[in-house]
């Protein structure tokens, strides 16, 4: 087989899985959703030894799988570059995640719901508590899920004139709050490492993850995954755990409540 040949190989495939085609089909679902704003945010996923990343400058909505750059996970080079394109400028910002993380895949959306509360806070968490979808939050450290009691704290860091340029206050973000999943970037938008692999997706659609586990987080996903295609299950998990709990908490201030308060005795 010829380079050209094994190089088309990487991103072409019937399979609507292949990490190439679930890029762009949820890049789609990020525009139709208000997370990817024409050219901003969007996502990468590490496979086995590649790492597959979208362009930048591009409407991300309209990427196809011959746009797509292929990395090489332990050398960091490009198996395929596609001419007169740039790789994603998320592009270190991803690679934290998959060295620091170990991630199977990164989402960075411009989400609105997660710039407000960015807004709505002026330190350098956010935070929200006692509600019950925070157990769909995967919380690293323990390789588990948050509990109904626990408080979720998602780290802040200030926005820089250029993507890059976030790298160092991301990672340092990754490292001092290491039960953390995401980190928040003010007046820009949200960086998710939620998926540890791409088998955990299959399997969680599979359903070989019992249902009777003690682990209450893994039922709550489990019931958002039950029956959706691939590119379904990981946008489920994004939205209806974290920026369902951002949507939230921007209508409970807006309420006059506090999004990490204690239950009142009038509840
Ligand atoms: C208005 S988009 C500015 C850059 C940005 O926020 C982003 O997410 C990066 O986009 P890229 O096109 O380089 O993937
Ligand atoms: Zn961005």
């Amino acid at each position: 087989m010829g380079q050209g040949n094994s190089r088309e190989k990487l991103v072409f495939s019937k399979d609507p899985n292949h990490p190439a085609n679930l890029i762009c089909s949820l890049c789609k679902n990020f525009y139709t959703l208000g997370w990817v704003t024409g050219t901003g945010g969007g996502i990468s996923i590490r496979h086995e030894s590649h790492v597959y990343l979208a362009p930048s400058g591009v409407q991300k909505e309209r990427i196809t799988p011959q746009d797509m750059f292929v990395m090489d996970f332990p050398t960091k080079t490009y198996l395929r570059s596609p001419p007169s394109l740039k790789p994603s400028a998320c592009t270190p910002l991803f690679m934290a995640s998959f060295t620091k993380r170990n991630a199977g895949a990164c989402i960075h959306t411009h989400s609105q719901a997660a710039v407000l509360c960015t807004l709505l806070t002026k330190g350098s968490t956010w935070s929200i508590a006692n509600v019950e979808q925070i157990k769909a939050i995967p919380r690293p450290s323990t390789g588990g899920y948050y509990g109904f009691f626990d408080k979720l704290v998602i780290p802040i860091i200030e926005n820089t004139a250029r993507e890059e340029d976030l790298t160092e206050s991301l990672e340092k973000a990754i490292d001092e709050y290491p039960d953390t999943c995401a980190v928040l970037v003010r007046r820009h938008g949200v960086w998710v490492t939620f998926i540890s692999s791409l088998s955990e997706v299959y399997h969680l659609r599979l359903g070989r993850h019992r249902l009777e586990s003690k682990d209450s987080g893994r039922k709550v996903r489990i019931a958002i995954f039950h029956g959706g295609s691939v590119a379904d299950l990981l946008l489920a998990v994004f939205k209806k755990s974290l920026d369902y709990l951002f949507q939230l908490a921007v209508e409970m201030v807006k309420l006059g409540m506090d999004p990490a308060g204690p239950i009142t005795a009038a509840e």
